[in-house]
């Protein structure tokens, strides 16, 4: 980067993220992809997407220097860079024509896959931190902020990039779907398909896996099936990863050799507002203070616990997988809850917005009090104990 472009990236980052991201609701874009206007959609992209990528870049650049430094992240950086100058080639295009939009397109698809492995690249990132530099629990907590709000920047981008590749990028898609929203998704269905494909690597790695029983209670409509306006990949996503913990906890829990297993149990349940499905497992369950760890990047990008054999346990339980399940529950304000019984097993708890119109984009959005959590110390500590207390609340700096 030469200096006047570096002054020219800054200068365009700064007018960009002084814009808050739009967020969109479920609704707004199913009215948008049936109304289907290809201008529409690129005048609003060409100005949002910028708009998104500049916020978050922003706040990369606040990380702390050691984690900026690491390989990884600063490769994820430049690809940040390289996607933010190639979709500003698009913003002072006055008359839009077929040779432009199909250009648009292409530059969209570009950026997706030149951004495919950020997740894995910025876990690669977080391990070479924690072994060339000591890690204290302010970093931490800064990492652990950090990663929730950019992964959950890089669904909602992604999101917008595949509305409107798949509406306009000229594949033909699935009728009754608007892009990758589905106007009728059918929750048991999803709920079923993420269960037989964790089935399937669990049968693979285990020879055995436990069955499913799945009960819907519809207290809106009785005996309807549940369905939502959901992005069934989402839902997908964060289900298989359940399934995958569930499956693993009881095999594990109650022994390879066993064949009784109890069933992984689903409750679908249709109210008011929320959708919810509860899937319990009898694996055992986890201690309270080993649960505050399952929603942590650092940790889960520790080696998976070996299994019993060497190679690597397809159930890769706790990889990237909760935390970035609840960000696709949390995404459209739903959100994802585990709640454990040491001893016993685990109930996790997939909450989702019933209404089309209530489920809205959540976004991260830079500002002076996001940047103020990267530099503020954490809170004074307020409770004191002995032992177990202290241990468990981060430390704190006494003012
Ligand atoms: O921590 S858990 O209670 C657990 C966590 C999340 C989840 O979705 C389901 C769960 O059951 N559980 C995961 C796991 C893996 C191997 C061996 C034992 C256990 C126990």
């Amino acid at each position: 980067l030469t200096a006047s472009n570096v002054r020219n990236l800054s200068r365009m980052l700064d007018h960009y993220s002084h814009f808050n991201p739009s967020p969109l609701s479920v609704k707004q874009f199913i009215d948008f992809g049936r109304s289907a206007n290809e201008v529409r959609s690129f005048e609003f992209l060409r100005k949002e997407i910028p708009v998104r990528l500049a916020n978050i870049m922003q706040e990369i650049n606040l990380l702390p220097q050691n984690l900026l430094r690491m390989p990884s992240v600063h490769l994820v950086h430049n690809w940040y860079v390289k996607s933010f100058k190639e979709i500003l080639e698009f913003e002072d295009i006055k008359s839009v024509d077929n040779r432009k939009l199909n250009e648009f397109c292409e530059a969209l698809i570009k950026i997706r896959n030149r951004h495919a492995d950020v997740v894995p690249t910025m876990a690669k990132g977080v391990i070479e931190l924690r072994e060339s530099h000591p890690v204290d629990q302010t970093i931490e907590h800064r990492i652990h902020y950090f990663l929730d709000r950019f992964y959950m920047s890089r669904i909602g981008i992604r999101m917008l990039i595949n509305q409107h590749t798949l509406l306009f990028g000229g594949q033909m898609n699935n009728t009754r779907h608007i892009g990758c929203i589905d106007p009728n998704c059918d929750v048991q269905s999803v709920v079923r398909d993420a269960y037989e494909n964790a089935k399937f690597l669990c049968d693979q790695y285990y020879l055995a896996s436990p069955d499913l029983e799945v009960k819907e209670h519809n207290n809106l409509e009785p005996g309807i099936p549940i369905q939502i306006v959901y992005v069934p990949s989402h839902l997908y996503h964060t289900l298989f990863e359940l399934f995958k913990n569930a499956m693993r906890a009881v095999v594990e829990h109650h022994g390879a050799a066993a064949r009784d297993y109890p069933p992984v149990q689903v409750l679908v349940i249709r109210g008011k507002e929320d959708v919810t499905i509860k899937i319990s497992d009898r694996g055992g369950g986890v201690t309270r203070s080993d649960m505050k760890n399952l929603f942590h990047y650092m940790y889960s990008t520790a080696p998976q616990p070996s299994l019993s054999d060497t190679d690597s346990a397809p159930l890769a339980g706790y990889g990237y997988g909760l935390p970035l399940s609840r960000l696709y529950a949390r995404y459209l304000l739903g959100d994802l809850t585990l709640t454990s019984c040491e001893g016993y097993g685990t109930d996790a708890y997939v909450f989702l917005k019933a209404i089309s119109e209530e489920a809205n984009e959540m976004l991260p959005v830079f500002n002076h009090s996001s940047t103020r959590q990267y530099s503020s110390p954490l809170p004074t500590r307020d409770w004191v104990s002995f032992g177990g207390g202290s241990a468990s609340s981060p430390a704190r700096v006494r003012h």
